[in-house]
């Protein structure tokens, strides 16, 4: 039988970001951010490194400080649940920890030293994301595919309906991405909401139903094949632009020494 992932008939929340700013210090990460990401919907941030898409991720979560609000909309009297799976984070590689342990850890709120429930949710992802075969491996001996694993099979522990994820396909081979692929088509169809991070534009084009570009605030957004296309258009723009200077420049160059 297929494991539900999103808590059943409950819809994902949309969510309401408006005049977002993030300032570390004198720093700014993210000015006037400001959109909304439907319900029940795929979206994909994308950009340049560095341009503050994990950061607009944790502040989804409530990870991060910030001016500006982030509001959660949703139909249903329980409140939502939100799965986040942080980018590739590292485990200390001496944690004395197993990976079914750290499941454990993060099925229930109450610490497991108190009591511990079979629960089956684990079974559940554990099935689901196929690694039954690491359970009993130290979560800081993983590879990184693994880790990705495991993470993502955390952020779907405790049945959410709205998925953070912080480029979940990073250093997965082709078939391990196709299968994580699938666990979130599925997740959406059940009604679930996805932010996701994601540098690849083919990924983004064939699964995210928006993409916001992001790079110190939201500089575009909208259906991701039309954000590509301006992006594309900007850059050879920008390239063309930076040509001409340069052809000028040596004609100015050539013009002093004739
Ligand atoms: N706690 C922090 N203190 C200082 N600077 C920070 C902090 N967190 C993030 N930054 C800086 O904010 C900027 C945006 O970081 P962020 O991780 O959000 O970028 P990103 O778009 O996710 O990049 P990448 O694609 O490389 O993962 C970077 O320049 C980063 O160095």
């Amino acid at each position: 039988m297929k494991a539900n992932l999103a808590a059943v008939g409950i819809t994902g929340p949309a969510i309401e970001i408006n005049n977002l700013g993030i300032q570390l210090g004198k720093i700014t990460l993210l000015s006037a951010v400001s959109t909304t990401m439907s319900a029940g919907l795929w979206h994909g941030i994308v950009g340049p490194n560095g341009g503050g898409k994990s950061t607009l991720l944790k502040s989804i979560a409530g990870l991060m400080p910030h001016s500006g609000s982030i509001a959660m909309l949703w139909s249903n009297t329980k409140a939502p649940i939100i799965g986040y799976m942080p980018q590739l984070a590292p485990f200390e590689q001496s944690l004395p920890i197993s990976v079914l342990d750290y499941l454990r850890l993060n099925s229930q709120n109450r610490p497991v030293w108190l009591s511990f429930k079979e629960r089956s949710e684990i079974n559940d992802v554990v099935e689901l994301l196929a690694i039954k075969t690491l359970l009993n491996n130290r979560v800081g001996t993983l590879s990184m595919g693994e880790r990705q694993r495991v993470l993502l099979a955390c952020a779907l522990l405790q049945k959410p309906s709205l998925l953070l994820l912080d480029e979940p396909l990073a250093g997965i081979d082709k078939a391990g991405q196709e299968k994580i692929l699938a666990v979130l088509t599925d997740f959406k169809k059940q009604g679930g909401t996805i932010v996701m991070v994601e540098h690849n534009w083919q990924v983004l084009q064939q699964y995210c139903d928006q993409a916001y570009f992001i790079d110190g605030g939201l500089k575009k957004s909208g259906n991701p094949t039309e954000v590509l296309q301006q992006q594309l258009t900007e850059q050879s723009l920008e390239q063309a632009q930076q040509q001409s200077l340069l052809l000028a420049n040596n004609q100015t160059d050539e013009a002093r020494t004739a």
